[in-house]
């Protein structure tokens, strides 16, 4: 299994290159589905999560076209993927490739959307927390599909296909919202979705949808308007940049200090994170490019931070905080409402010396002056690049574990580390 061993203490400076957003990516390749014409996606990260969805679509009979950079495209350009669900020879995603990625289970509303059927194994995922399907259940069962549980797996009808309805879900859902959203554009009439979410991935999708024909209005908003059209066609759209990788980068830098560039960001996906840097005390400047973090001699401030879906503090960024607020100046406070489980990073930043309490769903965290590096490992992709944050800025040789979860998330995490002045490399076998 490949390792990552970082030595700890250089500051970061250059420029690092924000990809494509991995939990856009996803989605949108999904919504391919929705059409018999192909679907172009420009900025597609390259990571082990969108490999796994690109097998999970063949299986289901989806051509994908996979190009890489084309002439003028600058260095660090992601792939475009040319997909093609013309012909949709099986309506089962079955349990060896769901069962690795979470996202891979919504694929069960367009094809119940286009196929009137669909059975698809319940997900796996990170271990973050229960991570019910129940909400996403409840949103097909409106919309007039019939749901039932065997042998793990979901299988879904609606014979006469769906019909629009009005879904309230209970509590915020990024999984419930993109799955009534994708099911609702060929419902036959209205839908309308309350309590939606509002992440800028949602609405990433929406945008793509329109351009396929759909007719979506508030996106972005807790009420989701969707009038559904017999049928969707091919189009173009590129993936939103990463905020998740923006804000991990910019909190690695806020750490370690330094002065980077995070080229291609935008400021508006993460702005509850950005305030939360600068209370910190790193410098966040807006240029045309993107973001600027510098953090240039003082000390890392302590914060109270809970996270909260979109426009609150993610908790895809939780773990890379705790891990930059293991060196703060005092006792900072986290806690963690979205996943009872996600604290995972906690036993592991120990090992380089931090000091967290944890008690119910908040953690304490005791700055202290210096980590020292250790060998870690962790079960989930936010936790395993906590790890990574801390060992940059950590003295000594860090052992990063385990790092299959990174692969999922963080196009070329090694490279765009280095390029700024880490010492970070990959060992493999
Ligand atoms: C691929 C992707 O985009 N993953 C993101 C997505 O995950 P995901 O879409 O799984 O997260 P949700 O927003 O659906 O989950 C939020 C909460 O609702 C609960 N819930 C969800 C569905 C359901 O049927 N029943 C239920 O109880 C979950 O257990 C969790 O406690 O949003 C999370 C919250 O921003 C992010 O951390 C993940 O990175
Ligand atoms: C939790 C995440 O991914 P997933 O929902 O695919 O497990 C994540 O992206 O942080």
């Amino acid at each position: 299994m490949d390792r990552i061993r970082i030595v700890g203490g250089a500051q970061l400076n250059g420029t690092i290159p924000i990809s494509g957003a991995k939990n856009a990516a996803l989605p949108l390749m999904i919504a391919g589905l929705l059409t018999d014409e192909t679907l172009i996606l420009d900025n597609v990260p390259r990571l082990a999560d969108v490999a796994q969805l690109q097998r999970i679509l063949g299986n289901h009979g989806v051509d994908i076209m996979a190009a890489g950079k084309r002439p003028g495209d600058h260095e660090y350009q992601g792939q475009t993927l040319h997909i093609s669900a013309k012909n949709i020879i099986d309506t089962t995603a079955p349990y060896e490739l769901v069962s690795k990625m979470r996202a891979s289970f919504w694929v069960i509303a367009p094809l119940l959307a286009r196929m009137h059927q669909a059975k698809v194994s319940l997900p796996g995922g990170c271990a973050i927390g229960t991570r019910p399907v129940d909400l996403l259940i409840m949103a097909l069962e409106k919309l007039g599909a019939t749901l039932t549980i065997d042998g793990g797996y979901v299988i879904a009808e609606a014979p006469g296909g769906l019909k629009g309805a009005a879904i309230e879900f209970p509590k915020v859902t990024v999984s419930g919202t993109h799955v009534a959203l994708m099911a609702a554009t060929l419902a036959k009439g209205t839908t309308t979705i309350s309590n939606a979410a509002c992440e800028p991935e949602i609405v990433d999708v929406a945008d793509c949808l329109n351009k396929m024909g759909a007719k979506i209005t508030g996106a972005g908003t807790p009420r989701i308007t969707i009038e559904g059209v017999a049928k969707l066609h091919g189009a173009r759209h590129t993936v939103l940049p990463d905020r998740i990788e923006t804000g991990t980068y910019a909190m690695a830098v806020a750490m370690t200090g330094g002065d980077v560039q995070l080229s291609g960001a935008r400021p508006e996906l993460l702005q509850s994170a950005l305030d939360v840097l600068t209370e910190a005390g790193a410098t966040i400047t807006v240029n045309n490019d993107g973001i600027r973090v510098t953090r240039n001699g003082a000390g890392i401030n302590p914060v109270t931070v809970t996270t909260a879906p979109f426009p609150g503090f993610p908790t895809d960024l939780q773990a890379q905080l705790m891990a930059l607020m293991a060196c703060a100046k005092g006792a900072s406070h986290i806690t963690e409402t979205i996943f009872e489980n996600r604290f995972m990073h906690v036993q592991e930043l120990a090992r380089f010396g931090a000091r967290i309490h944890l008690d119910g769903e908040t953690a304490t965290i005791d700055g202290v002056a210096k980590l020292r590096g250790a060998p870690v490992m962790a079960t989930d992709l936010r936790a395993s690049v906590s790890l990574v944050i801390a060992g940059l800025a950590a003295e000594g040789e860090t052992m990063v574990n385990r790092i299959y979860h990174l692969d999922r998330g963080f196009e070329r995490l090694e490279e765009k580390l280095s390029a700024c002045g880490a010492t970070i490399e990959r060992i493999s076998g």
